[in-house]
């Protein structure tokens, strides 16, 4: 049996740039990953199963059609093996929630499926397979810090980034990613100008203060609660920049370490989803 972790895609800012003429948004954002992760388990077997567990699980039952399932067939096709696999999902991220949960586990799946297929196919490779089924899979692929611009499938270098602490807090309200594009008023706004690296936690933040989520209002107006998260975490001790991560209504706050992020975790609200630590990056 193989095992495959599916950290969350932090949006540490997003731009939306443009729209292209089938309406898709054109996009600027720097993805990080952490620091929760769903995990997906894989096992050979002679057709293709998906289990769920964990506390999220049960949102997903009646999915007609799970991301790990269609990732599954889309590679199975693309590298014409039969799809066989039995696979456990122990969904721990919130669904809708703007972390990419569902991207997150198709690419871990496509990671975990290439392995077991013992296909070997390079990571770009895996990438251009995953696009059609979803804009954040590309990203998911790697889960390593990078910047995303197209619709998300276009990725570059992210600067280098410092040791900080992340505290991921939804407040239990499910977003619809297509609802908070429509929700959108207002132009567009440039790609953002970024540095090689920031040196420290703190100039990061002051670094993405110059930046935004352009989603946030949209989503804010859909899903009132999100500005009493956000104002809940810029209360924090410590706190360098809080700010919604992709279309919410998950928001992330940076801190200068993990450990003042988890202490932060501690103050907030019971009733919130809250997830601290340091930034995840994936071996190579
Ligand atoms: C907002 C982000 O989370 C930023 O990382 C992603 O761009 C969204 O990624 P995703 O959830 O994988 O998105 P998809 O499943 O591909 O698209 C869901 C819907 O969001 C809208 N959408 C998505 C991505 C994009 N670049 N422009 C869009 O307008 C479209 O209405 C689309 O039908
Ligand atoms: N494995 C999965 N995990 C989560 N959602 C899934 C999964 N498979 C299918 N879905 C569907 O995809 C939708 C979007 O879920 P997801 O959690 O990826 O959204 P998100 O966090 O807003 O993503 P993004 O940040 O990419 O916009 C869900 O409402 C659900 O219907």
């Amino acid at each position: 049996m193989l095992t495959e972790s599916a950290p969350a895609k932090v949006n540490l800012y997003l731009h939306v740039t443009g729209r292209r003429a089938d309406g898709y948004h054109l996009l600027d954002s720097l993805a990080v990953f952490g620091p929760a992760a769903d995990a997906l388990a894989l096992a050979p077997a002679e057709d293709l199963s998906l289990a769920l567990e964990g506390p999220f699980g049960e949102s997903l039952a009646a999915e007609p059609d799970n991301l790990v399932l269609r990732a599954a067939r889309a590679l199975a096709t693309a590298a014409g093996v039969p799809a066989r696999a039995a696979i456990t999902l122990t969904k721990r991220l919130p669904v809708a929630s703007g972390i990419g949960g569902g991207s997150a586990d198709a690419a871990a799946a496509l990671r975990g499926l290439d392995r077991l297929w013992g296909l070997g196919l390079p990571e770009s490779r895996l990438a251009v397979i995953a696009a059609p089924l979803g804009a954040d899979i590309p990203v998911c692929i790697a889960s390593r810090p990078a910047r995303m611009q197209g619709v998300g499938e276009v990725l570059s270098a992210a600067p280098a980034l410092p040791p900080c602490g992340l505290l991921l807090v939804n407040p239990g309200v499910a977003l619809a990613t297509p609802a908070v594009f429509r929700a959108r008023t207002g132009g567009f706004t440039p790609p953002a100008e970024l540095p090689a690296f920031w040196p420290d936690a703190a100039a990061m933040a002051r670094g993405l203060a110059e930046t935004r989520n352009d989603l946030e209002p949209p989503a804010i107006a859909l899903c009132p609660v999100i500005a009493e998260v956000l104002a809940a975490l810029r209360a924090l001790p410590g706190c360098l920049l809080a700010r919604m991560s992709g279309s919410g209504a998950t928001c992330f706050a940076l801190f200068p370490d993990a450990a003042m992020a988890r202490a932060g975790a501690g103050m907030l609200p019971g009733a919130w989803w809250c997830e601290a630590g340091g930034l995840y990056d994936r071996a190579p």
